[in-house]
């Protein structure tokens, strides 16, 4: 690393932890954990992914349904301003879609010490995609296009306003079922939408285009596209494309991909332009809305939900046996004020998150229910998988490199500052 860069290092960590301090110093600010305790009542866990928790919980106000996500400071990878104010990328980049009728509408958000409170809308009944899907098995045309357009309508208008979310895939989209609306959730994983390729990536692999594990980089809307048909295949399937790496970058070898599902032409042609291996020939947003098969028009929601299975069962039931959280909120709030009185009297340079408490306390004292012996019931979701070892990888990014890297090219325009091997970065 050359010094000017280090320097900046250095610099960038500096002024990360004296607004950590501040952050800790700042405990009964309108951001302060005392003031969400008062605003809001947490009722139950609704999901858990691999970087955070997300409650159940009303607005006490007027009891509107809300969710809230708690972020662990320490796995917050990009920050981005929001009035003035350094917060993890998740919430700037929510902030920045507030107008966009299809994302998770951001109501509000807090600090702690160990991280933040995310608080949204939520849509109640509602279930996620997923779960949808796995209710159904698989989708009919009809459904999967009444919801797609509304994904890719979506996507369309977070990238209008700059905005990458980089994790498409079911397990993100909550379907509301009263309406039939969707809502783009978890921007854990976005940033800001530019022209040049990235070479950073936290998504979900299984969706990740082949020019990712080829060359360690890719273009956003492009990468976005590719999402997109995983998740059409998906749908229509009940199973992904892909089973691995090797799969996504092989895949295009073996010639059109196999389909379990009686799918029209349209609907295979239009996955097939989404998952077209070389990233320059893949067919873009626009054109996904001008595909024939998403032209079609649909039946309104009434008449599709009439049609599906009585298997829904909506992830956030009112109804579900409550438990007061007072007195965990109570001791969050103890913990919270022991480590501000502890930063308050240290003088202290500590590290990146600046907190002495785990964040996984506080995750497990927010959790209102006992972690369950069982396996859990989304155990087959992506975000969950075991990633392969490293070695596993090694063999399957090789392999493919030799097989398909020259059907695959790194053009000028996609050339990385600094290629890097996927396999380093795991
Ligand atoms: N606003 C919301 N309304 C309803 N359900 C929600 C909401 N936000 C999250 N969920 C539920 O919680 C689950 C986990 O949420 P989210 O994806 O944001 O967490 P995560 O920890 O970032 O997960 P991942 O590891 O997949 O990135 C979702 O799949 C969904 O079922």
């Amino acid at each position: 690393m050359t010094l000017p860069i280090l320097a900046k290092k250095v610099k960038k960590l500096a002024s990360f932890q004296l607004f950590n301090l501040k952050l800790l110093l700042n405990g009964e600010s309108s951001r302060g954990f005392s003031k969400f305790k008062k605003n809001y009542k947490l009722k139950g866990e609704l999901g858990r992914g691999g970087f955070g928790i997300v409650y159940r919980a009303i607005r006490i106000s007027d009891e509107l349904p809300v969710a809230v996500k708690f972020v662990d400071r320490r796995t917050v990878r990009e920050w981005g301003k929001l009035n003035d104010e350094q917060v993890p990328m998740e919430i700037c980049m929510l902030a920045k879609c507030a107008k966009v009728k299809g994302v998770i509408k951001l109501l509000d958000w807090y600090s702690i010490p160990e991280g933040y409170l995310v608080v949204m809308e939520r849509p109640y009944p509602c279930i996620d995609m997923f779960d949808f899907i796995k209710g159904e098995q698989k989708l009919d045309e009809e459904m999967a296009r009444f919801l797609f357009r509304q994904i890719v309508q979506t996507v369309h208008e977070c990238a209008q306003r700059r905005v990458l979310h980089r994790d498409l895939k079911d397990e993100n989209v909550v379907i509301d079922l009263v309406s039939g609306e969707i809502r783009l959730i978890d921007f854990g994983a976005s940033t800001i939408l530019k022209k040049s390729p990235y070479t950073d990536f936290q998504g979900t692999r299984l969706y990740c285009p082949p020019e990712w594990f080829l060359h360690s980089l890719y273009l956003g809307k492009e990468a976005a596209v590719w999402s997109l048909g995983v998740l059409l295949y998906n749908a229509l399937n009940g199973r992904l494309p892909f089973r691995n790496e090797k799969d996504i970058c092989t895949a295009h070898l073996l010639g059109p991909l196999p389909f379990y599902a009686p799918v029209s032409a349209e609907a295979k042609d239009l996955i097939q332009r989404c998952l077209s291996f070389d990233p320059f020939s893949r067919c873009t947003i626009e054109a996904i809305f001008n595909h024939p098969w998403l032209k079609k028009s649909s039946p309104d929601w009434l008449v599709l939900s009439a049609a599906t299975g009585s298997n829904h069962k909506e992830q956030n039931k009112e109804n579900d046996e409550e438990h007061d959280e007072s007195e965990e909120l109570e001791e969050i709030h103890e913990e919270a004020e022991k480590d501000r009185k502890e930063m308050e009297g240290q003088n202290t340079s500590e590290g990146e998150s600046g907190v002495g408490s785990s964040a996984s306390s506080i995750a497990t004292k927010l959790s209102p229910v006992e972690p369950n012996p069982e396996p859990s019931p989304r155990f087959s979701k992506t975000s969950l998988l075991v990633p392969p070892s490293s070695v596993e990888l090694k063999e399957v990014v090789q392999s493919s490199k030799t097989k398909s890297v020259s059907q695959c090219p790194a053009p000028a325009t996609l050339k990385p500052r600094r290629i890097r091997s996927k396999v380093d970065q795991l």
